[in-house]
């Protein structure tokens, strides 16, 4: 299985308090990695890691390496914006801009300099079909993307992460904000687009984890405890404490 991403002994401190203390991971291309454990375990510190979100934190110091696609994302050379076309992200709570969807879902080709109107008007609608939200918004493309309901400004984020045809997909607890409707239609719309993305998922809802990802990585305290194929680390994980956060023991 080939692995578009690796984290190897990547450690981060804020200040003088280590959150990160040395996790390597390794993510398996058109899959679906969960990071889950207790709050405060440092899961989405190590997400932001994967697209170098953190690096306007003041005081920041992150160490080891992440590789995509074999070269390391923290060496000097590698210029920002290519890496985040490389590697999208949609939040936790929609963002939407605000102004129309037309626009926030071609946002990232104009910034990339694309010009070829015919070229940004296919991406858009493939994106929006892509992220299951074309019938909703195929005849009001110009309505400000606000005016939509949770759900539906969601899966116009996930279309605009889309649009640039990223590698990886950094996901920040992406239900969490939405009802259990909404919910189920972006986990339908995430296991349909594995074909194509890697995804890369903070979750703390165990079921959905179960749900939609391939594997599973339980960190604690800034530790990574164990990773694993999600139907192994379900049904048979190796570390007791694992097996008593998932059991609902504590969390
Ligand atoms: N900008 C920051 N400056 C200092 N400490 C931070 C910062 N961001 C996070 N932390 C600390 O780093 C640790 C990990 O936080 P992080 O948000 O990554 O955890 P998490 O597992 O995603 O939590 P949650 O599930 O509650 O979102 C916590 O102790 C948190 O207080």
């Amino acid at each position: 299985m080939t692995n578009v991403m690796e984290a190897k002994n990547v450690k981060l401190k804020y200040g003088s308090f280590e959150a990160l203390h040395g996790i390597s991971l390794a993510f398996p291309a058109q899959k679906l990695t969960a990071l889950i454990g207790p709050s405060g375990c440092g899961k989405s510190t190590f997400l932001r890691c994967l697209n170098r979100m953190n690096d306007d934190i003041d005081d920041i110091n992150i160490t080891g390496e992440i590789l995509l696609e074999g070269k390391d994302i923290y060496h000097s050379h590698i210029d920002l914006v290519a890496l985040r076309k490389k590697v999208g992200m949609v939040f936790q709570q929609p963002t939407p801009f605000p102004f129309s969807v037309f626009d926030n879902v071609a946002y990232g080709l104009r910034i990339a300099g694309v010009k070829d109107k015919d070229l940004i008007e296919q991406r858009v609608e493939e994106s929006l079909k892509q992220a299951a939200i074309w019938n909703e918004t195929k005849d009001s493309l110009q309505r400000n993307a606000l005016a939509f309901s949770g759900g539906q400004q969601q899966r116009i984020c996930i279309a605009r992460a889309l649009a640039i045809r990223p590698e990886v997909v950094l996901l920040d607890e992406p239900t969490s904000a939405l009802d259990p409707i909404s919910s189920s239609e972006i986990e339908e719309t995430l296991m349909a687009l594995k074909q194509k993305y890697t995804f890369i998922m903070v979750t703390h809802n165990l079921q959905q984890a179960s749900r939609v990802s391939d594997q599973v990585a339980f960190l604690m305290n800034g530790e990574l405890i164990e990773s694993g194929s999600t139907q192994e680390m379900f049904l048979s994980p190796k570390k007791e404490m694992t097996n008593n956060y998932l059991n609902g023991r504590f969390g």
